[in-house]
Order: structure tokens, then C-alpha cells, then sequence
């Protein structure tokens, strides 16, 4: 069995008028994530740490923001087009491990329903996707709530 490891990083612009989508599911928020797409920033990290783990480049080189196929669309469909992505090249996903940083909104309570829509998107066990949040205790970017931002390490695997 071959094993690899990613890392994917990603932020997003905190504004009004848009929809707060994170780790798949809509939340209840004063204000959203601008992007060309639904901006989950959650689903872009762990998109770039699945596509770094294959060595196999980030998420604009496979869905441009230039692209009108991909204006508003659901992260969901861009998370499981990347699981497939790395499945043509024989690899599985082992496990994530994720960390959003935001302000607000409290994500606790949501982290659960969080996990298992991803776990159904990318097919593998709620056991293998951990999130965590935290705060950046009201400093920087995040802190001053101007965005949210989201770190996620995935290892893959692959049956010589
Ligand atoms: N948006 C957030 C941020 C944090 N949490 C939870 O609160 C705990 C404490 O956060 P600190 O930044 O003060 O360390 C953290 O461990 C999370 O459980 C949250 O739910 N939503
Ligand atoms: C997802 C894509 C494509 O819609 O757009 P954004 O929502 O702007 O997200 P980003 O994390 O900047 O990079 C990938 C993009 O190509």
C-alpha cells in the first residue's frame, strides 16, 4: 500500500448579500463567502490538500474561475469531481483532518452535519473526516471578520 499526505489552505472574503455555504451545508449568518463559486472555503482547502496528496496541481487548474460552468456552483460537485480526479489515478481517501478559523458564526453545533455531508460526498466514513474551529481571538483578517479561512492535511492511499 502507497500512502501520501496533503495540505490544502484556503480564504474567502467575508461579505453582505450572500449565502454563508461551509463544509457543505447552508448556515444562518449576517453575511457570506464571495467567490466565483458558493465559496465554501472548507470543501477548497480539502479539494487542494486531496489534489496536492496526488501531486496533481490546486482546484483553479482543474475549475477555473474564468469558467461559466463553474459561476455560483455547489463545492460539493467540485469535491466530488476531485475524489473522482484522484480515483482515475487509482487513489483512495484515508483520512482528513481540518480546521476552519472564523469569528463567527459558532460552528460547534454544526461540525457534525458538516462531517457526514462530506463523508456521503466523497464516500468514505464520518469516522475518517475530523473538523475542528477555532477563533484567531479577534486578530487579523479573520478575527476582524473580513473572512473566514480553512486548513485541511488528507492522507490518500493507493494498492501498488
Ligand atoms: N467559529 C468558531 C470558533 C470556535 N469554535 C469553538 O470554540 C472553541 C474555542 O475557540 P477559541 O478560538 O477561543 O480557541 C473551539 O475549540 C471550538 O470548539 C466554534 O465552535 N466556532
Ligand atoms: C472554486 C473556484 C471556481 O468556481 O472559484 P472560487 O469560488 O473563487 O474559489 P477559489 O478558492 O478562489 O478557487 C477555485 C476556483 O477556481
Amino acid at each position: 500500500m502507497k500512502i501520501r499526505v496533503g495540505f490544502g489552505f484556503d480564504v474567502h472574503q467575508l461579505v453582505e448579500g450572500r449565502e454563508l455555504w461551509l463544509g457543505g451545508i447552508l448556515l444562518e449568518h449576517t453575511k457570506g463567502l464571495l467567490g466565483h463559486s458558493d465559496a465554501d472555503v472548507l470543501l477548497h482547502a480539502v479539494c487542494d490538500a486531496l489534489l496536492g496528496a496526488a501531486n496533481m496541481r490546486d482546484i483553479g487548474y482543474h475549475f477555473p474561475d474564468t469558467a461559466g460552468e463553474y459561476k455560483n456552483i455547489d463545492s460539493k460537485i467540485l469535491l466530488k469531481k476531485t475524489v473522482e480526479l484522484l480515483a482515475d489515478k487509482g487513489y483512495t481517501v484515508g483520512n482528513i483532518d481540518a480546521t476552519i478559523c472564523a469569528e463567527r458564526p459558532k460552528l460547534k453545533a454544526h461540525i457534525p452535519l458538516m462531517q457526514e455531508t462530506m463523508a456521503k460526498v466523497m464516500g468514505i466514513d464520518v469516522d475518517d473526516i475530523s473538523i475542528k474551529a477555532t477563533t484567531t481571538e479577534k486578530l487579523g483578517f479573520t478575527g476582524r471578520e473580513e473572512g473566514i479561512s480553512a486548513y485541511a492535511t488528507v492522507l490518500i492511499e493507493k494498492n501498488n
